[in-house]
């Protein structure tokens, strides 16, 4: 990865059981060495395909695994250096949003992202020496406009958005975790889903039907020299 400070890759998911059964055909290749995809119009031979490039192509036989380590790695360590991070997923239902940053237990190769994150971070603590360290988790969903809090007292409660003129924008009484290893994560992202919006759509029957944003917060103190990040 270069030093650009923004970056976004592509995924894209296998057919799945419904598209299968429809007779779709895939329209999209890649060119995984050159970050290219290439959308071919079915029916139209004479027509080239439409051509995109990005910063990181990944294929259906491609695994959140190795769209961690190349993609994702890379971000997630500078968290852990002192630097804001963001991983936005982005798509329309059905696209494997959920698949990706959630992710599933089996294969192991296809955990999701949001959990390699909390790996990464607690392996980053276990090695550093002389520091002390304050992880604290929040997740909030964005549906119909309002924000909810996931891990609150009461889900329900719609959140108020407020600027402010060092921290920016923040939602007013998001509640903030503290997490001490990567089972007490797992368990408030568990939490947090459970308490998502959920309703069927024809074209994903567990869609999630909102925006929600799951943030890390990560002090660290130099024990000894008073160093704050
Ligand atoms: N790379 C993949 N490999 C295999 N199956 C996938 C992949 N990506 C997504 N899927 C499957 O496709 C279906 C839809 O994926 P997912 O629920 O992640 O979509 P989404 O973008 O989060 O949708 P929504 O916005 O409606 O919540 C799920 O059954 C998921 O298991």
């Amino acid at each position: 990865m270069g030093s650009e400070s923004v970056k976004v890759v592509v995924r894209c998911r296998p057919l799945n059981d419904r598209e299968t059964a429809l007779g779709s055909k895939m329209v999209l290749t890649m060119d995984l060495q050159r970050c290219q995809c290439f959308i071919k119009k079915p029916m139209s031979a004479d027509e080239p395909p439409k051509q995109f490039t990005f910063d990181g192509t990944y294929f259906t036989d491609q695994t959140t695994e190795q769209m961690y380590n190349e993609s994702a790695y890379p971000l997630v360590e500078g968290v852990t250096e002192g630097y804001n991070g963001t991983i936005f997923a982005y798509g329309q239902t059905g696209s494997g949003k959920s698949f990706t940053m959630q992710g599933v237990t089996e294969p192991p190769t296809q955990r999701g992202v949001i959990p390699r994150a909390f790996e990464h971070i607690f392996e980053s603590i276990q090695c550093a020496e002389n520091t002390k360290f304050l992880v604290r988790a929040s997740y909030l969903e964005i549906y119909n406009e309002e924000i909810r809090d996931l891990l609150g007292s009461d889900t329900k409660q719609r959140l108020e958005l407020k600027e402010h003129p060092e921290r920016g924008v923040y939602a007013r009484d998001l509640s903030m975790h503290t997490v001490h290893n990567v089972a007490e994560c797992e368990t408030m992202m568990e939490r947090g889903w459970r308490n998502r919006a959920v309703a069927y759509t024809l074209m994903n029957k567990d869609s999630s039907r909102s925006h929600s944003i799951f943030s890390i917060h990560l002090e660290m103190c130099r024990t000894g020299q008073g160093i704050r990040m």
